[in-house]
């Protein structure tokens, strides 16, 4: 793909290119700044590794396509892009400050001042606005991807997660995906199957204005799952009356308005740029200019930053193999599907400890400890969320591992360059740096340690055919050099390769991808509104089935079909209640079902059979019960006819006290009640056949399924 820079048009041929230093790195992506041989022009080139990349070669091209059709001073477009190897290069123009991100952890760790922040945003918006109105939602927008030149100028970057609105098919659908950093995702955007359009990128665009305000994106401390649930659960982050005096309240008002909640409350973009904190804003040449002042060139800050990373992420206490076998399973189990749980969510962040949380915590105290903001920017830029359809597995660990980033302090002719003096200049032209820099002395004694060690460069100056290696491959070559080589002091390196909290999760978003192991809930993924005794036993709801702790036991193997259907269905014990108020409690008889459920082959033999052995138990209670009834009835009535007076007492033969024949109307009396009692009788005994002959229809069934059972087994044995 040939395209126009300006008025010239870059080639595609790899060789026109003079590869320099690497300035800038992110998940799948190495940059670099690069000459255009044929115009000696400066330009930069990204090059995305292609096995690194979740969207086939097909989506990339369409994306670095769309990003060459875009036209606009604050959108980083591509001159051209074509494949090298196993690389897509990218050429756009060069960006010489890099990103907000890497400015930031050089110099300004606490934040950019109002002013700065205001005419970043603006530009910013005007972008966003732009995008939007030609139907894209950028879905990455953060400080990391917001870059600036030297003389002000500010323009968004990375399409590489972007997708047009007005795509059909497959990247229509892929607009359900999880795709992004989450300290920067909008709630509707962590929620599959909400939906969402343009006004996610309105609450990235939120938090980067709290990111450029602090120097990182709230929650950049915690790992992915937990900055998923906070975004959801919390109240939405701001910026804070007390903490954050030196802004203006419409700074906050502005902030406040793109972080809701319901994104049909958030502003447009269009109609954000009319807010006065944007009216007031600086242009951005007056504001910016003076960031830069006194700064090391990019490739050497981004190298500083380098060591930086590496020297924090050594010195990180990492969890045991267990403990990190557990967080994927746990990960794995909670977002491995589009029935996304957010009860089984929390469970699982709080399995995440607290000493798991990175050493950062929000509290001033620690802010002011030395290198905290290199950490918060390992867990941020190193926290990427990518939830792509096609991945059905999580992945952990960094975009770079330490290994990657050694041959980094290698010139091409394999000299250790200075990274001390790298450093020490920036320590003496006076900015914050020292905040960056000032890692013990252990930590860049092993950084030093580590680049020492004789390599093969891949930075420095580079011809193009020398970009063949894929960075995996570079930090697989590394792995390797480490393990044969790595003195045991520097063992403490080799947790990089153990996967992190904070590396890029990518968790598959098919709804085939579920878990078993996650308990079913009905559709929205909370429980139905029950009371609260079925509540508390409950173990299982699909539709209008339950199944409850009391019965799990007999239940745990007998298929959905053969649970107990609630309310629906009358077990024999309710019939009976209904005879009398003859409460039968029995734990063992929640379930109910046909002969014809349970014989259907499905169920194993011997649950029928603790089933059937269970109904034939009930079936003699009931016997016994209708006997006693019947008895007791019998008695009743006497007892009631004496005392009531209804029956007087019968004349007795005043010599051998039999009962003399009825005569009397008494005695007719009597005759009827006898009579009625007979029928009752009669009644009760019809029950009780029919009752027997439910038994008897069961045992030939248990004894048929025992049969069967036991044909099965011998021949089993015989063969
Ligand atoms: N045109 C440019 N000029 C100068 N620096 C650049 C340019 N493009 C990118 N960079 C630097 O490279 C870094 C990584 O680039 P980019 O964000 O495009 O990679 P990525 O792999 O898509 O990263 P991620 O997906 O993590 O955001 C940026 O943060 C920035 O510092």
């Amino acid at each position: 793909m040939k395209r126009m820079g300006g008025s010239r048009s870059y080639s595609a041929n790899p060789s026109d290119y003079k590869l320099l230093e690497e300035v800038g790195y992110g998940a799948s992506a190495t940059v670099y700044r690069a000459i255009y041989i044929p115009f000696n022009d400066v330009v930069a080139i990204k090059c995305l590794d292609l096995d690194r990349c979740n969207s086939n070669l097909d989506d990339i091209r369409r994306e670095a396509q769309t990003m060459s059709l875009i036209d606009h001073p604050n959108v980083i477009r591509a001159f051209c892009s074509f494949v090298v190897d196993r690389n897509l290069w990218v050429v756009m123009p060069f960006m010489s400050e890099g990103s907000c991100l890497h400015l930031m952890k050089i110099a300004y760790p606490e934040g950019f001042e109002e002013p700065a922040i205001g005419s970043i945003l603006k530009e910013t918006l005007k972008a966003l606005d732009y995008l939007h109105r030609q139907g894209h939602i950028h879905r990455d927008v953060k400080a990391g991807n917001i870059l600036l030149d030297n003389n002000g100028t500010v323009k968004l970057a990375d399409f590489g997660v972007s997708a047009c609105m007005f795509d059909s098919g497959d990247r229509q659908r892929s607009r359900n995906t999880f795709v992004g950093t989450p300290c920067w995702m909008a709630p509707e955007v962590l929620q599959p199957g909400s939906g969402y359009n343009s006004k996610a990128d309105i609450w990235s665009f939120g938090i980067t204005a709290l990111e450029l305000a602090h120097g990182h994106a709230p929650f950049s401390k915690y790992p992915p799952m937990k900055v998923l649930l906070m975004t959801i659960q919390n109240a939405p982050p701001g910026l804070d009356y007390d903490r954050d005096k030196k802004f203006s309240k419409s700074f906050k008002e502005m902030v406040a308005m793109c972080l809701v909640k319901d994104q049909t409350k958030r502003p447009t973009a269009e109609k954000l740029l009319k807010h006065s904190f944007f009216k007031h804003a600086k242009p951005p040449e007056l504001s910016l200019k003076k960031l830069f002042t006194d700064l090391p060139p990019l490739w050497n800050r981004v190298k500083a930053l380098q060591l930086k990373d590496a020297a924090q992420l050594a010195l990180k206490k990492m969890p045991s193999a267990e403990q990190e076998a557990l967080s994927q399973s746990e990960y794995q189990r909670g977002v491995s599907a589009w029935n996304f749980d957010i009860e089984d969510l929390k469970a699982q962040a709080s399995l995440v400890r607290d000493d798991d949380i990175h050493e950062c915590k929000d509290d001033e105290s620690l802010k002011s400890s030395p290198g905290h903001k290199a950490a918060a920017y390992c867990e941020s830029s190193l926290g990427k969320l990518n939830l792509d359809r096609e991945v059905s597995w999580v992945e952990f660990g960094g975009p770079r591992s330490v290994d990657s980033i050694q041959p980094d302090c290698l010139n091409e002719t394999g000299k250790n360059l200075d990274c001390d003096r790298v450093e020490k200049g920036l320590r003496k032209n006076g900015s914050n740096i020292d905040v960056m820099a000032s890692t013990s002395e252990k930590d860049v004694g092993l950084a030093k340690a580590k680049t020492v060690k004789p390599r093969q460069t891949q930075s420095g100056p580079l011809t193009p055919g020398s970009v063949n290696h894929s960075s995996s491959d570079r930090v697989r070559n590394s792995e390797r050099f480490e393990n044969e080589n790595l003195p045991a002091t520097e063992k403490v390196c080799q947790v990089r390769k153990a996967p992190s909290f904070s590396g890029p999760l990518m968790l598959p978003n098919r709804a085939s991808a579920n878990s078993l192991s996650a308990p079913i809930k009905s559709s929205g993924g909370f429980r139905e509104s029950l009371d609260d005794k079925s509540k508390a036993n409950l173990v299982q709801i699909k539709g209008r089935f339950s199944v409850t702790s009391e019965n799990l036991d007999l239940v745990k193997d007998i298929p959905l079909s053969s649970v107990s259907r609630r309310s629906s269905q009358t077990s024999p014990l309710r019939k009976s209640a209904s005879v009398g108020d003859w409460m039968f409690e029995s734990k063992q008889v929640p379930i109910s079902q046909s002969p014809k459920d349970l014989t259907n082959g499905n169920v194993p033999a011997s649950i029928l059979m603790a089933h059937l052995q269970n109904l034939f138990q009930q079936t003699s209670l009931q016997q016994d019960l209708i006997v006693n009834l019947l008895n007791t009835l019998q008695s009743a009535e006497a007892v009631d006819a004496s005392q009531n007076g209804k029956l007087p007492p019968l004349p007795r033969s005043e010599s051998n006290g039999n009962v003399e024949t009825p005569a009397s109307e008494r005695e007719r009396l009597l005759l009827g009640k006898i009579t009625e009692l007979q029928s009752r009788m009669m009644n009760l005994t019809d029950e009780l056949t029919a009752e027997k002959l439910k038994h008897d229809q069961l045992q030939q069934q248990l004894r048929f399924v025992s049969g069967v059972e036991e044909n099965g087994i011998r021949r089993e044995v015989d063969a």
